[in-house]
């Protein structure tokens, strides 16, 4: 459940308004129920032509054929998530410095999580916000697609695009929205224009 709603009904309404992608992200659950969250997801996402990443478990991201994966810097190491994921699904890999950006390049990601770019209720460790200088830096020096997170809202989603990101993240912008499919239309349209 996210907020009072099942996982499914949130991810159905984030589509309809307009996500390309759906991460299964949930900490407090077991693997037995992330795995049934996972087929439940990957159904929903099959039928409406999404991608379903599966954030920190590699097993379950293979054991119900998500397009991929997200590891961050306490988790599977890349070069390894890579070798399980083999070449051909998505290795997504967060980076909050430069030099995280650069070896998580060398690592065979195919996207970078850049952030916390602002100040971000959706993770109580993250970290200090690092802006979007950084964003900026590895766009200059690097064609690895940038997926900004952290404290994302539509009306800093526009920034962050012209910074360089190629996408945006978001958990509470859109989680926590009394309408969730208006919530994700709004975020859709804050970076396509
Ligand atoms: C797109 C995207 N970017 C960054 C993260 C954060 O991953 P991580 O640093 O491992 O933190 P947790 O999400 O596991 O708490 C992400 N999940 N997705
Ligand atoms: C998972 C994660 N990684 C860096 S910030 C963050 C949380 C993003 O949540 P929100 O969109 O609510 O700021
Ligand atoms: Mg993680």
């Amino acid at each position: 459940m996210v907020a009072g709603r099942s996982v499914l009904e949130v991810a159905s309404d984030a589509i309809d308004g307009g996500a390309t992608a759906i991460q299964l992200r949930d900490k407090n659950v077991s693997t037995r129920t992330l795995v049934e969250e996972g087929r439940a997801l990957r159904e929903l996402t099959r039928k409406r032509g999404v991608l379903l990443i599966v954030n920190d478990h590699i097993d379950v991201a293979l054991a119900i054929e998500a397009d991929g994966a997200h590891v961050g810097q306490d988790d599977m190491p890349a070069e390894l998530a890579r070798k399980l994921l083999g070449p051909n699904r998505i290795l997504g890999i967060s980076a909050g410095s430069l030099d995280e950006a650069v070896a998580a390049i060398m690592a065979g990601a195919d996207y970078l999580g850049v952030g916390p770019i602002y100040a971000t209720r959706g993770k109580a460790d993250a970290g200090e916000p690092v802006g979007l200088s950084l964003i900026s830096e590895i766009a200059r020096r690097y064609t690895t697609p940038l997926v900004a997170i952290g404290g994302i809202t539509a009306e800093n989603a526009g920034e962050v695009i012209q910074a360089g990101a190629t996408g945006i993240a978001v958990i509470t912008a859109v989680v926590n929205a009394e309408d969730v499919s208006l919530a994700a239309h709004q975020l859709a349209r804050a970076i396509t224009v």
